[in-house]
């Protein structure tokens, strides 16, 4: 769905994004994840020909941009740097003057495609309200109406969630899941670990302009070697797994084993109740601070 080679966008001395490949398939949740000003904005604009590259190539949808970029903008429904709207005028009132823009189809359907955007993100009820009555959080499920009138194959965002609250953030979370199980690829970038983890399955992460890392957020976020184990019997374990048992708390142990069903075999035969038993898996941040050195105090942790 976006293909960049060697993306590269150079504003006088600063490189704002250095010669960056990225590859999102049909069907991904992918978070451009990076702290603010590592370039995320910048290349966003880019994909949606809203900016020159310095170098390298871009395809959206399989077709060049900028050169082609009028043909597949239809089907891509975008946000970038907050919604727009008509302060006075109603979230259904800056809806139809958003579709009769562009070539979203005949006028006849209008009524129905804004009824529909509308409810999908939740705002059918409250529309007769001007804008300006609307809370932030409201007007950025209005600006993804906007962005979902022509139901788009792909939505880029960029940071959907900034300055929202954390209901309005769950609620930005569930609409993106529910269009991605519909059928819609979904890229977002954002600076906030936490709400990458929870929604997306694939990430990059940008730092200085340069992707560091990217792929299945799964794969990344790979076993550790470890086992979390609780057990009634802790000091009988402790002497099965002699040597293994890294930390004990009380009925919790943490084991240096790389097969959890095995040590679980291994315990049972030996006569040791096991209540719970799990392997270890990173966490985002932990893998995010391997790569650009940086945790949740560059990146935001909080979502
Ligand atoms: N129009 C511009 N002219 C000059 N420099 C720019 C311009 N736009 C961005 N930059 C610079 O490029 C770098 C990347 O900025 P960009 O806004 O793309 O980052 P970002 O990751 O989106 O950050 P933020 O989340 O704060 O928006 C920054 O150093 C910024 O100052």
């Amino acid at each position: 769905m976006i293909v960049t080679r060697g993306l590269t966008k150079r504003y006088g001395h600063t490189l704002a994004v250095d010669a960056v490949d990225l590859e999102v398939r049909e069907g991904d949740r992918y978070g451009f994840l990076g702290p603010n000003g590592s370039g995320k904005t910048t290349l966003v604009r880019m994909l949606l020909g809203l900016v020159y590259a310095t170098s390298g190539e871009i395809e959206l949808l399989g077709q060049p941009v900028p050169k082609r970029v009028a043909d597949v903008l239809p089907e891509v429904g975008a946000l970038v740097e907050g919604p727009g709207a008509y302060p006075h005028l109603s979230g259904r009132r800056n809806l139809a003057l958003l579709d009769a823009t562009g070539r979203r189809g005949s006028r006849r359907t209008r009524r129905r495609r804004i009824e529909e955007a509308l409810e999908r993100v939740g705002l059918a009820g409250v529309d007769r309200r001007p804008v300006k009555a609307y809370s932030l959080g409201m007007r950025q499920r209005l600006g993804l109406a906007g962005a979902l009138l022509d139901r788009p194959r792909l939505l880029v965002l960029d940071e959907p969630t900034n300055g929202l609250d954390p209901q309005g953030i769950k609620e930005i979370r569930e609409l993106l899941l529910e269009l991605n199980r519909d059928g819609t690829t979904v890229f977002l970038s954002s600076h906030l670990l936490a709400e990458i983890e929870q929604l997306c399955t694939r990430v990059g992460i940008v730092d200085h302009g340069r992707l560091v890392l990217d792929g299945e957020v799964d794969t990344l976020r790979g076993a550790t070697g470890r086992v979390l184990l609780r057990t009634p019997d802790p000091a009988a374990a402790a002497a099965v797994l002699d040597g293994q048992v890294e930390h004990r708390d009380g009925e919790h142990l943490v084991v240096r084993y790389r097969d959890a069903a095995e040590l679980n075999t291994r315990l049972v035969l030996a006569g040791v109740r096991v209540s719970d038993l799990r392997e270890e898996h990173r966490t985002l941040e932990q893998v995010v601070l391997e790569v650009t050195g940086h945790g949740s105090d560059r990146f935001g942790g909080v979502a």
